[in-house]
């Protein structure tokens, strides 16, 4: 007779018991155990509860290879989901196996766990093995399917593949490619009381379990929205039409939201030297780029700017010492327009050139905002008249906002992550080092970006409401991004040093960037196993990023095929880095900057001027976003400039997919370096007037997860 005692421990979740009937079997080298209900007195499987049960077998059963947990009806009851965190056995002989599982079971069926020990399957031999790895992929692979969301957009999660699993089909008809998102609307995309666009409630109702908010992430967000968005209903600012009456106005949009980046931004918001900083700094720190000379398009002259680059020096002299810089919003001058409240919106695709001073300062030069130079678009200087300049700059800080929000943001971090995600659910089994690394980082993306279609990106979503390119100027921006963001952009080392921006001062994003990448790249030699580039799981995992992120794109640069371990961590680095911290950089400054409206303005309600010397306080008034489309917008910036509850900063991970000691002691030591590198951020913004914190590690979530 040999006993094996057997420890079950359940989530801490709401509702993560389950009243069900749990029973096991244990798989080992030398036969399995006969199934055994796990059945005390009193309660099993509560939430929260670490329950001890012992399984006799009639002999020992060697090392063993799979836990079966059975999880079936009790008596009359209805399925009752069951989040089962992990299980630890203790065999006859004294040897522990830990069985990580970290899921939702939902219905009555079989769950197979292999013991926590990381395996490429190089490792494993046993066909019993081979073929749950198999099985495994297989449920996930039915599970998470990809589907088009618009043309040249990275591939998404087909939500309507959960509602087919929950009503239990057993067989699911095979999922053709989805209508593209620009077929119109979905029969559940429709207004609902108090909101201000239409929600496609239909796509938030079917949630996997694993992959969905959890309860308190839910409750936080909605509470987070509520008093905010109640106070403004109620002051009636989310209806009211026409222009705001005085700038002043503007400052008490958010009475009781104010942080001290909002409050800085509203003292200096029209001083050239925050407009150069924000570059650096702001919430699209990816914008610059050194230039060796000017480009045709932008036919700036030295008497132009010679006033401002002060004396002995030249604008040749300048592009010779690499302190020339441009921010080109090309991609925006064939975007389309749209109508808001009724009325045609304006874009531009401004060229700005900004210099950096000897005092290591970048100060704005000139602003052209047009791609195509002409006596009708007339090269806006620091010496025009102040409201001309003031209005030029904001032309470019609405561009800022169009780039940021749709490509730097929500394409560049949460579609590409949703296509991360979706390839390590598909094509990496729970046992693979690989799938242990990355998994944290990917928490809550699927469903982050789910209410996002749902609610912004819809048809007569938030986006159509409140932008000047509206939806379609979203599927636009976001199908021309992909189509020229490259390996290179993504890689932020890489990217500094294209863009020439190594050398500039203060330029914090990049100083802590080039820190946290680091640091993670040296976390992710560990899992990443020397001979992990033989593994064809691997291989089909980075193929599948390759062909639904990037749809396979040479040109893009991005692997199809890791060869070599060098060329496996720096690409798991980059995507945990983009995941992680990159997200944070480009999302949770998006009120302190955004705020004072001038600043980060969604539409333009009058055409770029043709000429200078027209522009006055009150039609700069009525070019800036109406009161309802500034409050709209100013509420979204709220909503998801902050973590809501049940968070998990980088490097915090909860879930013990590694079970061995060497995995455990390196995520130690990661821990370690990001807490040096909290110290070191914290020590060096004590002497800066706007503090950067948006890359302190503490503050930076694990994943996109809002
Ligand atoms: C005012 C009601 C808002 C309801 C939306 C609730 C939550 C939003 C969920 C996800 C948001 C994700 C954002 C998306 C960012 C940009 C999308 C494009 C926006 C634009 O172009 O204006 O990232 O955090
Ligand atoms: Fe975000």
């Amino acid at each position: 007779m040999a006993l094996y005692r057997v420890c079950v421990t359940t989530g801490p979740y709401l509702k993560a018991g389950t009243l069900d009937n749990i029973s096991v079997t244990l798989v080992g080298t030398c036969g399995e155990s006969p199934k055994q209900l796990l059945d005390r007195v009193g309660r099993d499987f509560a939430t929260g509860s670490v329950q001890k049960y012992k399984v006799r077998c009639s002999g020992e059963l060697g090392e063993l290879l799979l836990l079966r947990l059975h999880k079936e009806r009790y008596a009359f009851f209805p399925k009752d989901p069951w989040y089962c965190s992990h299980i630890c056995v203790t065999a006859p002989d004294g040897s522990v196996f830990h069985f990580p599982c970290y899921q939702w079971i939902e219905g009555f069926c079989t769950t197979e766990l292999r013991p926590g020990t990381a395996k490429t399957i190089c490792q494993d031999s046993l066909p019993l093995l081979l073929d749950h790895r198999q099985r495994e992929l297989q449920a996930r692979q039915e599970c998470y399917r990809w589907k088009i969301f618009a043309p040249g957009f990275p591939r998404m999660v087909d939500v309507s593949s959960f509602q087919e699993m929950e009503s239990d089909k057993k067989f699911a008809l095979t999922k053709t490619t989805a209508c593209p998102a620009d077929q119109g609307e979905s029969s559940g995309n429709r207004y609902l009381p108090g909101f201000p666009m239409k929600v496609d409630i239909p796509s938030l109702l079917h949630m996997e379990p694993n992959i969905r908010y959890s309860a308190t992430k839910t409750a936080s967000l909605i509470f987070n929205a509520l008093p905010a968005s109640i106070g403004m209903k109620f002051r009636g600012l989310l209806d009211r039409q026409g222009s705001w009456k005085k700038l002043d106005d503007l400052r008490n949009i958010f009475w009781c939201h104010k942080t001290f980046t909002t409050e800085y931004v509203t003292e200096h918001w029209c001083e050239d030297y925050f407009f150069g900083y924000q570059y650096l700094n702001g919430v699209n720190p990816v914008m610059l780029r050194c230039l060796s000379s000017l480009p045709s398009k932008l036919p700036v002259t030295n008497d132009m700017v010679a006033p401002f680059l002060g004396p002995n020096t030249c604008l040749q002299t300048e592009l010779e010492r690499k302190s020339i810089f441009l921010a080109d919003y090309w991609i925006l001058a064939d975007a389309p327009v749209h109508c808001l409240n009724g009325h045609q919106q304006y874009v531009a695709a401004p060229l700005c050139l900004l210099w950096l001073t000897p005092q290591g300062a970048l100060m704005p030069l000139a602003i052209q905002l047009s791609q195509t130079p002409g006596p009708e678009c007339p090269i806006f200087l620091p010496s025009d008249c102040e409201w001309d300049w003031l209005l030029a700059k904001t032309w470019v800080r609405n561009a800022e906002f169009l780039v940021h929000e749709n490509n730097t943001h929500f394409l560049c971090t949460h579609l590409l992550c949703e296509a991360f995600a979706m390839a390590t659910l598909r094509q990496l089994p729970l046992c693979h080092p690989i799938y242990k690394l990355l998994l944290p980082h990917t928490r809550y993306t699927l469903q982050v970006n789910t209410i996002a279609r749902a609610t912004l990106l819809n048809p007569e979503g938030l986006v159509d409401k409140v932008t000047s390119i509206g939806r379609q100027g979203l599927l636009y921006l976001m199908s021309t991004g992909l189509a020229h963001f490259t390996y290179t952009n993504f890689c932020l080392p890489d990217s500094l040093r294209d863009r020439g921006v190594l050398g500039i001062p203060n330029y914090h994003y990049r100083d802590d960037g080039l820190k946290i990448w680091e640091a993670i790249e040296w976390w992710a030699w560990d899992p990443a196993d020397p001979r992990a580039p033989q593994s064809f799981q691997l291989q089909a995992w980075v193929g599948e990023i390759f062909a639904q992120a990037f749809l396979s794109r040479a040109s893009s640069g991005f692997p199809s095929r890791l060869c070599t371990p060098r060329e496996l961590v720096k690409f798991l680095t980059a995507v945990i880095f983009n995941c992680s911290a990159q997200h944070a950089a480009v999302n949770s400054g998006q009120h302190d900057f955004g705020a004072w409206m001038p600043n980060a303005p969604s539409s333009m309600r009058q055409p770029p001027p043709q000429t200078k010397g027209t522009t006055t306080l009150e039609s700069y008034l009525d070019t800036l976003p109406e009161v309802n489309i500034t409050c709209n917008n100013l509420l979204l910036f709220w909503l998801v400039s902050q973590e809501p509850k049940d968070q998990r900063p980088l490097g915090t991970y909860p879930d013990e997919h590694f079970t061995e000691e060497i995995p455990r002691q390196s995520i130690a030591a990661f821990q370690c370096r990001l807490a040096q590198i909290s110290r070191d951020i914290r020590e060096r913004n004590q002497s800066l007037a706007l503090p950067y914190t948006y890359l302190d590690p503490p503050l930076i979530e694990n994943s996109v997860s809002i």
